[in-house]
């Protein structure tokens, strides 16, 4: 379970400086004050256009940036005072992979697990257990270099899955996946929420409609760095009173007098 509060982050950079005049501010506001809960058994969509916030949104809930406000709680563990206990029930998949290239997708998966504290023997059953639910037997005693997108996701969700943890946190997933690759990828995600799969609480962000309308239980729609709205698919048509979840989309995260038809929008 996943409880983010009110949480903020801005960016400051500098740019077109010169030795006589000093480099001009530039402050983004990235993350505006968000806040969502993610249960688990649920597969929680962060849904949002380019520069929305969701990875900054991401990046804050697996402590890899410090927030300027508000709260991060991951099975009641606050991430802020206790990053490391957090970090033990999260299995993170960002938008870097980071393989090492000379080892075996196997040995990346056990040298992650070692890590976590796990011995080799049960970190090599997990690698087998995973290599079986995403299907990569035939890649797993291959080095990485030289693997296509599809295998690197593959290996890089085994690697964050080694150690079992209950919370599954995935920026744009099936980014560069094929059809098939990516129906794999919704595959083994079903599976994960499922009782059988351990009802993990699985927290995605893309955006790509598709991906939401298919997989989705719930949606946060991220605009401006806010949750502009959230519900499950047929409550977010409702609340935007659209009966195509695109129109919804436009309506709920831009704003109202926006058209929010493609046809209008042509
Ligand atoms: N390190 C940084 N320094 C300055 N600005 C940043 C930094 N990281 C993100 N931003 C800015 O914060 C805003 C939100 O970015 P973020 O990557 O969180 O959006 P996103 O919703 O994931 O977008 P996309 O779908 O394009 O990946 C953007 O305007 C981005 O340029």
């Amino acid at each position: 379970m996943i409880a983010i509060e009110q949480l903020s982050k801005r960016f400051v950079s500098r740019s077109g400086g010169t030795l006589l005049k000093r480099a001009a501010e530039r402050v983004v506001q990235a993350v505006d004050g968000i806040s969502f809960q993610a249960g688990n058994g649920m597969i929680t969509g962060l849904l949002g256009a380019n520069g929305a916030g969701k990875t900054t949104t991401l990046r804050m809930l697996g402590g890899l940036l410090q927030p300027d406000h508000g709260s991060i709680r991951v099975d009641d563990i606050d991430v802020l005072k206790q990053p490391g206990a957090a970090l033990a029930r999260m299995g993170i998949l960002g938008d870097a992979h980071g393989l090492y290239p000379r080892l075996s997708a196997r040995e990346n998966i056990i040298y992650f697990g070692r890590l976590q504290g796990m011995e080799r023997e049960v970190a090599n059953a997990r690698a087998e257990l995973l290599a079986e639910l995403l299907d990569m037997k035939s890649i797993l005693d291959r080095r990485c270099d030289g693997f296509s997108q599809g295998e690197r996701m593959k290996t890089a969700l085994a690697r964050a899955l080694v150690h079992d943890p209950a919370n599954i946190v995935l920026d744009e997933p099936t980014n560069g996946l094929d059809v098939l690759a990516t129906r794999g990828l919704r595959e083994a995600l079903r599976h994960l929420r499922s009782p059988a799969g351990g009802s993990k609480c699985i927290v995605l962000s893309t955006h790509i409609m598709q991906e939401v309308e298919l997989l989705c239980d719930q949606v946060v729609v991220v605009a401006a760095g806010r949750a502009a709205a959230r519900g499950s698919v047929p409550e977010l048509l409702a609340q935007a009173g659209e009966s195509r979840f695109e129109d919804a989309f436009v309506r709920l995260a831009f704003k109202p007098s926006i058209p929010a038809t493609a046809e209008a929008l042509a």
